[in-house]
């Protein structure tokens, strides 16, 4: 196959020396002259091929299928090591759920094999809907790891799976966003009557699209993404004779929930880096601005080049995928083991309706009410789902519940009186809780003795009591069911709320956060890399260099290779970025094939009058 070669001797200097410039160079027969890169070039016109200057050959790669494999469109913001040995162990043990669960109804009686139609409350199991395989497939594609191995070397595990989908989607989601690619400037020149060399007229293209994220009020989950996962803003349009501007792409805005942390999708089991945590509603974060508009070649012209014929393409626009997580955002939460009266509990102080049902885990999805005190006292109170002994590993709803007591500021602690063993019912909640994260532990609590109304309960109280005064911790007595000793528990949960509130300061959760648009500001920064700030990686075994950076990666995706103007402006630029200086410094030796983005070119001395680089300048002419 031909390979377009390029030689711009009268942009290089030339060599006056008839000998070898480079001394490594092979004398013999040199391994890669066999190399036959597919050139989708025309073969350059005689002027730009004169022998004795420093030529390399271009060829474009064909297209990446990986964005890894083009470092500088991806955001990577973070590198971090992270939690990951706090994911192991976490597999939801179906024998166990089936032990606590203790009903036929948890596996899928509607026949199919989708385990998202479970939204009415009925838990699914989700193992035996997809075969052993695939179930690893989705588990090693869902958390990121390269291979099977990695995953099952670095402790994956199908805890996700085991978790019934409407949990799943609830509150965490992973999106994929995408700027929108710059439009391509064109070349173009006036022709009017009466003017006869009107000049270049091509205009820019515009810009690509912009990618925000905004907090819709009226959300309450993240369940719409379990239908929509990719957003891509529009590419701008091109750019068009009469020096006219392309217009900019459409923005793209995604909506998530009050209480969303916006994370760097989890990548090889690492958990990403928190990049915006959305709370307020109305709150909107410039996540990836668009690609700039490529330059018509009204850009170009120069007092040197009054008719150019060169026009840059669009600039990719940025993209990553992204790992939604929705925290709630409540004042007081009411945590307990399953069927303690926890929603009795919500529908008793406020005006919330929650499933009430006399068996466990009736709450899968949190509920949320507002306790009015007084015309200005109100706080937002959830009912949780229940917890069980083993929570923090993951049994039952596990760390689905766990995530969402976080930011509440006060917990109310139900407690079943009728139940056999409240006291040892209560320490293991408690354990739970410190085991899952001290954090928790520490937040205040009050203890709510339920179902008072039942004698089991009574018989139970003092020894209860006791109990826990022994720890100094005051304990209500209550009936959710007949509203009796609720309200002692809401004006006791109000006031530690509001001490609560006072002695926390305006602390920022995450102060770095504060600037909603900081990704957008690194991404511009990324892609305002100087050119000359590059790197070369050597790959002795194939005789390749890759030229890695930023600056210089982008140029090249820039670079519209239809015009040959373009070609000389890339030779211009890797010799006046100190690209061709780096690589002779370092040893590129005639052959030698050199990688810079999608652009592979193979290396030819400037000196050579004869030899390879002679032999394939005649087989492309
Ligand atoms: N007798 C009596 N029964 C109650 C009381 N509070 C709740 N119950 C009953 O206890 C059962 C469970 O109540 P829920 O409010 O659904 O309990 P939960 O803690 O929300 O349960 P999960 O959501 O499954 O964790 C229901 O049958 C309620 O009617 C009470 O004060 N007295
Ligand atoms: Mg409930």
């Amino acid at each position: 196959m031909a390979c377009a070669s390029l030689s711009l001797s009268s942009f290089l200097p030339l060599s006056s020396s008839s000998k070898p410039r480079n001394p490594r160079k092979p004398s013999g027969r040199n391994p890669n002259r066999n190399f036959k890169p597919k050139s989708k070039f025309p073969p350059l016109p005689p002027a730009y091929r004169s022998a004795g200057g420093e030529a390399t050959t271009y060829t474009r790669l064909p297209p990446k299928d990986s964005a890894a494999d083009a470092p500088f469109l991806e955001v990577r913001l973070h590198d971090s090591p992270s939690a990951l040995e706090s994911r192991k162990g976490l597999i939801f043990h179906e024998d166990v759920k089936e032990e606590f669960m203790g009903f036929e109804s948890y596996n899928d009686d509607d026949g199919d094999d989708d385990d998202d139609d479970d939204e009415d409350g009925v838990l699914t199991s989700s193992f035996g809907s997809e075969s052993e395989e695939e179930e690893l497939d989705l588990a090693v594609e869902y958390e990121g790891y390269e291979d099977l191995e990695e995953f099952l070397e670095k402790g994956g595990d199908f805890k996700e799976k085991g978790v019934p989908a409407v949990m799943r989607c609830f509150d965490r989601a992973k999106i994929y966003v995408k700027a929108g690619d710059g439009g391509n400037g064109v070349v173009a020149f006036r022709r009017e009557k009466f003017v006869p060399y009107g000049g270049p007229s091509g205009g820019d293209g515009g810009r690509g699209g912009d990618v925000y994220l905004e907090v819709d009020g009226s959300m309450n989950s993240l369940l719409p993404f379990r239908k929509a996962v990719h957003f891509r803003a529009g590419r701008g349009a091109h750019g068009q004779g009469r020096k006219q501007v392309g217009a900019k792409g459409e923005d793209v805005v995604v909506k998530v929930a009050p209480g969303t942390v916006v994370r760097e999708a989890r990548k090889g089991g690492v958990e990403g880096e928190v990049l915006l945590e959305l709370v307020k509603p109305g709150q909107r974060a410039l996540l990836l601005p668009g690609g700039r508009g490529g330059r018509g070649n009204a850009s170009f012209k120069t007092g040197m080049n009054k008719v150019p014929k060169i026009a840059e393409n669009g600039e990719e626009g940025a993209e990553m995928w992204l790992d939604l997580e929705l925290k709630l955002v409540a004042d007081v939460g009411i945590v307990g083991a399953p069927n303690a009266g926890k929603s009795t509990l919500l529908s008793a102080i406020s005006a919330a309706q929650p499933t009430i049902a006399n068996y466990p885990f009736t709450t899968l999805l949190p509920n949320l009410g507002v306790v009015s005190l007084d015309f200005d006292a109100t706080m937002v109170v959830a009912d949780l789902p229940g917890l069980l002994e083993g929570a923090h590993r993951g049994f039952g709803l596990g760390h689905e519940f766990l995530r969402h007591t976080e930011r509440c500021s006060v917990l109310i602690h139900v407690v079943d009186g009728s139940g056999q063993q409240p006291a040892y019912e209560f320490d293991a909640v408690r354990l739970e809780l410190e085991l899952f994260s001290p954090e928790l532990a520490e937040k205040p609590y009050l203890v709510a003795y339920n179902k008072m109304d039942l004698p089991e309960a009574t018989e139970n109280w003092n020894a209860f009591k006791q109990h826990l005064e022994s720890q100094g911790i005051h304990v209500f007595c209550i009936s959710a069911m007949n509203r009796q000793g609720t309200h002692g528990v809401v004006l006791a949960s109000y006031e530690l709320l509001q001490k609560q509130l006072k002695a926390r300061k305006e602390v920022e959760e995450y102060p770095d956060l504060a600037n909603l648009n900081h990704v957008a500001d690194t991404v511009r920064k990324q892609r305002s890399v100087s050119m000359s700030d590059f790197e070369i990686i050597h790959e002795s075994s194939t005789n390749t260099w890759h030229v890695v950076g930023a600056g210089i990666q982008r140029f090249v995706q820039m670079t519209n290779w239809q015009y040959s103007e373009s070609l000389r402006r890339f030779q211009h630029a890797l010799e006046a970025c100190g690209v061709n200086k780096s690589l002779m410094k370092q040893g590129v030796k005639e052959g030698d094939t050199v990688i810079v983005g999608e652009m592979e070119m193979v290396w030819h001395d400037a000196d050579e009058t004869f030899g390879p680089s002679r032999t394939k300048k005649q087989a492309v002419g």
